[in-house]
């Protein structure tokens, strides 16, 4: 394990100084795209406008006899769109694959300027991130970037839950953590064949109300993910770093989906992946604070002032640890509304309605 007083050395010689803190840009939607698909390239510029953040996809989901060309899809694509503000990420192989190596060497050094964040898959413990840091860092100082790749992990095996927090504390490139539930569910020997969501088996029942413990009890649907996405907020928020659903993959189920994501929203995830068109609206939806829950935070943290004490607002009693909830949703507004101007006008109305309502 490195010094804490060393944490922010660069791992080689003339590789840029790492991050002291992960930038909070919006990312609400990691939208995944097969780099190897022509009609795919041809639409990244027309996508990277609808999006948070565009991902080229070189990992599951593209066959291996693709992969190549799904490699260098994603140095064109990287070369020749404008993206704006959008944000460039990519996830690569998994570390035991034969493709890895030449993923990260092709793309730190064709496009690495371009790149905002690396996505590693079945990420089993912080030796893993260890190994990508010193690698990215070696190709970074050949390709003389002048600022750092971060990492993103994919939170998909038994092992990598069971380390979450090291994983989260393995370096300073590290940005954030998404739930991989297909991988994960095989890992565990879970027996569900779906990627995310729930499973009508995994439910509680209420007691019998008499002799016949057949009749008269109603069964609640659980949610078979709570535990590991709790688990996943907590070690990202005690290292800084940010949490991601991951994939919802009923592309049908558009109720479904806005129901898990809202989950993960309100349990303190910044996003979730979209592997379809139809998902961007529903994540850019969930993601982005009600119009008049930025109004009633915002008319809280006027009414507290100095955020210490309690006041009482339409018969709610407010005080420090309420005032500090409603500037996360607050800054959350804050910053969407400087990437999505529509939506901070909604704000403003809103809090404006909400402020002469008293
Ligand atoms: C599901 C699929 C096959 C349905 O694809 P389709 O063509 O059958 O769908 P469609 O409804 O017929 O498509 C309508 C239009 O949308 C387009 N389209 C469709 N998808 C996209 C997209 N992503 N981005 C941009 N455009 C897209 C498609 O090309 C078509 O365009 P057109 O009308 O012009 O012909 C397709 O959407 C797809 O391949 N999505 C990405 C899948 C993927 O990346 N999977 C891997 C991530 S999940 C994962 O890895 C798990 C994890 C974390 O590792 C673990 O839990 O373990
Ligand atoms: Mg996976």
């Amino acid at each position: 394990m490195r010094s804490p007083k060393d944490f922010f050395t660069p791992l080689a010689l003339g590789a840029p100084d790492p991050v002291r803190e992960i930038p909070l840009r919006p990312s609400r939607m990691i939208h995944f795209f097969d780099p190897s698909n022509e009609k795919m390239r041809a639409k990244a510029g027309d996508m990277a406008r609808d999006v948070d953040v565009l991902l080229g996809n070189l990992e599951d989901a593209v066959p291996a006899d693709h992969k190549e060309a799904a490699r260098n899809g994603l140095v064109e694509v990287a070369k020749s769109t404008d993206f704006g503000d959008t944000q460039l990420w990519t996830r690569v192989n998994s570390l035991d694959s034969p493709w890895v190596l030449d993923d990260l060497i092709t793309l730190v050094t064709e496009v690495g300027e371009q790149l905002d964040v690396i996505m590693v898959p079945k990420v089993e413990g912080a030796e893993d991130i260890h190994y990508v840091d010193r690698l990215l860092a070696q190709l970074e100082a050949r390709a003389g970037l002048r600022s750092p790749l971060l990492v993103h992990a994919i939170l998909e095996t038994a092992s990598g839950v069971a380390n979450v927090e090291e994983i989260a504390a393995a370096s300073p490139r590290m940005q954030g953590i998404s739930l991989g539930p297909a991988d994960l569910a095989a890992s565990r020997r879970m027996k569900t064949t779906r990627v995310g969501g729930g499973h009508p088996g995994y439910l509680v029942r209420t007691d019998p109300a008499g002799e016949d413990v057949t009749q008269g009890r109603t069964t609640y649907q659980q949610d078979l993910w709570h535990y590991t996405v709790a688990r996943m907020v907590d070690a990202c928020a005690m290292h800084g770093i940010l949490p991601y659903y991951g994939p919802f993959g009923d592309i049908r189920d558009v109720v479904g989906c806005e129901d898990q994501f809202r989950n993960a929203y309100l349990l303190g995830c910044v996003g979730a992946w979209s592997l379809h068109p139809k998902q961007i609206a529903i994540a850019k939806k969930v993601f982005s604070p009600e119009p008049s829950e930025v109004a009633w935070a915002r008319k809280v943290i006027a009414a507290m002032g100095d955020g210490t004490g309690t006041v009482m607002i339409d018969g709610k009693m407010q005080d420090d640890a309420t005032v500090k909830q409603c500037r996360v949703v607050a800054e959350l507004a804050e910053q969407l509304a400087s990437r999505d101007p529509e939506l901070g006008q909604a704000y403003d109305e809103a809090t404006k309605e909400a402020m002469a309502d008293d």
